[in-house]
């Protein structure tokens, strides 16, 4: 079995996938933190892995950017590989000087522009909601590893690069109160819900909009381990429910 976007076999993932955006990043948690990763597909280099953690099931897959490319390889992973839970781990910007680089956010909610839902399912709604359940195992994994956690709504967008004066910031830090921007979530938990699947989105601070500061790309693919661990927690901890 295989789509256009996955050449895995049925059965090559486990029910719970941990889903950055870089290929690079997917390579390095399988080789750091899995036991006996293996690789399962390959096309166009979106590389996706099985292996375990603590003994228990877990595969890693990249998604790409933006939300045509989760929309993609969520969808296909949900519909045709039965997994039941993605936890998408990206990189985000900070809307808000409260935040700092390597911080790592929980996604309450998922603000988008984006008109993703409308034309996947008719949904109209401009906030798409994760999995309050797999957001309550997060928060038990975080605790256990003691690491903290900044909770709120965040921005998806489709735009890395808009122009001065695009962006609505009066909607979306003062009336939308997101705390950052990243490009995936909104289509992620979208699909989630009209497949009756859950999914959950973690974030470690890249850059401050707020302040400029930034970390490097080398940064983005090996060193976001923090929010990688509470990931790989939270499967473990899923697999014993
Ligand atoms: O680091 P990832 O997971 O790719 O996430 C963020 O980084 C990319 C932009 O640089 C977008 O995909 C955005 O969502
Ligand atoms: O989408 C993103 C990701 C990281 N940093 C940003 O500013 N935007």
């Amino acid at each position: 079995m295989s789509t256009p976007h996955n050449n895995a076999e049925k059965g090559d993932f486990a029910k719970t996938v941990l889903m950055p955006g870089d290929p690079l990043r997917a390579k390095f948690i399988a080789e750091h933190f899995l036991e006996n990763p293996k690789l399962v597909s390959s096309v166009r280099n979106i590389l996706a892995y099985t292996g375990t953690y603590e003994g228990k099931p877990v595969s890693v897959m990249a998604s790409g950017m933006g939300m045509p490319s989760i929309g993609i390889y969520s969808y296909e992973l949900y519909k045709f590989y039965e997994v039941e839970n993605i936890i998408r781990i990206g990189s985000a910007g900070a809307y808000t000087a409260d935040l700092n680089l390597f911080d790592v956010v929980l996604a309450t909610g998922s603000y988008s522009e984006s008109t993703f839902a409308l034309c996947q399912s008719g949904d109209p709604d401009d906030t798409q909601y994760p999995s309050e359940k797999l957001n309550d195992t997060i928060r038990a994994a975080a605790a256990k590893l003691g690491i903290p956690l900044h909770e709120g709504t965040i921005h998806s967008g489709d735009v890395f690069y808009a122009e001065p004066g695009a962006v609505d910031e009066n909607k979306i830090i003062r009336e939308k109160h997101c705390l950052c921007a990243e490009m995936e979530s909104f289509a992620l938990f979208h699909n989630a819900k009209v497949l009756g699947k859950n999914a959950a989105c973690l974030l470690t601070i890249s850059d401050s909009l707020v302040t400029h500061a930034e970390t490097t790309a080398e940064e983005r693919q090996n060193s976001f381990t923090q929010m990688m661990k509470v990931a790989l927690e939270t499967a473990v901890q899923l697999d014993q429910e």
